[in-house]
C-alpha cells in the first residue's frame, strides 16, 4: 500500500444501530449509508425515529448496540464537538437563528469553532455569494428578517464551518409552500456544489424531488430503502405515511 494518499471523501454509516430513551429501544438495528457527494434522505412519519437517528449520529444520544462511522473513525461514544470538528455540520431543525444577533452576527457564532478570523470572514464571503439576500440584509436583526431568509441564514450559520458532510433537519418545518420550494432549492445547489447531505423530512414529494437515496423509517425501524425512482413506487413509504397497504 502506498502511504501520502490523498483520503477520498468519507462515507457516514450507521450499521445495525439501536438507540432510545431510558430503557425502551426507539432505533432498532437501523442501518443507512450517506453515499458521499450525494443527497441521502431519511423520510417517515412522526414519531418514526428521525430525530432520534439524527441524535444518535452526533453523539446526543448513546449507541446501545451496532456502530457509526465516519470514514475508517468510529462515532460511537465520541462527544459531539468532536464529531462536528470531524467535519459533519448540523443545520438544526425550525430555522433556528439569534433574533437579536444580526445576520453578520449569526455567522459568526457558526465559525466560532475556528480560530483564524480571516477564515471565518472568507467563509462569510462564501455565504454571501451562495446566498446574496444575506448579504443585502447583513447587518440587519435576524429576528426581523422573513421566514425564508432566516431559514437560508440557519443553513448558512450550519455551513461555517467548512462541513464535508452536512445533516439537515426538518428544513422545511413551519415554513409557508413558498419559503419550502426556496429551501428545497437551496438543497439542490448545495447537492450541485458537490455537498454531501443527510437530509431529513417529512415533506415526501419535494424530498424526493431532490435526493439520490432514501430510507424510510417506521417506528424505529427502517421498512423501505434505495434509489429515490424506487421508493417513490414503494407501498412501504405510504404505509409508513398513511397506514395503508
Ligand atoms: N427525550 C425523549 N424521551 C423519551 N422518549 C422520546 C424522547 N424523544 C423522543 N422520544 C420518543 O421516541 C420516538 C421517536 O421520536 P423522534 O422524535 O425520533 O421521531 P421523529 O421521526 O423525529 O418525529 P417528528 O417528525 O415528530 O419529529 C417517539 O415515540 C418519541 O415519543
Amino acid at each position: 500500500m502506498s502511504t501520502g494518499e490523498i483520503p477520498g471523501p468519507r462515507q457516514l454509516s450507521v450499521k445495525a444501530v439501536s438507540s432510545g430513551y431510558d430503557r425502551a429501544d426507539v432505533l432498532k438495528q437501523v442501518s443507512i449509508e450517506v453515499v458521499p457527494g450525494a443527497v441521502t434522505c431519511i423520510l417517515g412519519a412522526n414519531g418514526a425515529g428521525k430525530s432520534t437517528l439524527i441524535r444518535t449520529v452526533l453523539g446526543l444520544n448513546r449507541v446501545r448496540t451496532g456502530e457509526v462511522r465516519f470514514g475508517e473513525t468510529v462515532l460511537n461514544d465520541m462527544p459531539t464537538h468532536k464529531i462536528v470538528a470531524l467535519g459533519i455540520g448540523v443545520i438544526p431543525e425550525g430555522n433556528r437563528v439569534l433574533p437579536r444577533m444580526s445576520v453578520v452576527e449569526n455567522l459568526q457564532v457558526g465559525g466560532l469553532l475556528q480560530s483564524d478570523t480571516r477564515k471565518v470572514a472568507a467563509r462569510m464571503e462564501e455565504m454571501f455569494a451562495i446566498f446574496p439576500r444575506l448579504k443585502e440584509r447583513r447587518s440587519q436583526l435576524a429576528g426581523t428578517l422573513s421566514g425564508g431568509e432566516r431559514s437560508m441564514l440557519s443553513i448558512a450559520r450550519g455551513l461555517m464551518t467548512e462541513p464535508e458532510l452536512v445533516v439537515i433537519d426538518e428544513p422545511s418545518l413551519g415554513l409557508s409552500p413558498l419559503f419550502v420550494s426556496e429551501v428545497f432549492n437551496i438543497v439542490r445547489r448545495l447537492k450541485e456544489s458537490g455537498m454531501t447531505i443527510l437530509l431529513v423530512e417529512q415533506n415526501v414529494r419535494q424530498t424526493l424531488d431532490v435526493a439520490d437515496h432514501g430510507y424510510v423509517l417506521l417506528q424505529g425501524r427502517v421498512v423501505a430503502s434505495g434509489t429515490t425512482a424506487a421508493l417513490r413506487e414503494d407501498t412501504e413509504l405510504h404505509r409508513a405515511y398513511f397506514g395503508v397497504h
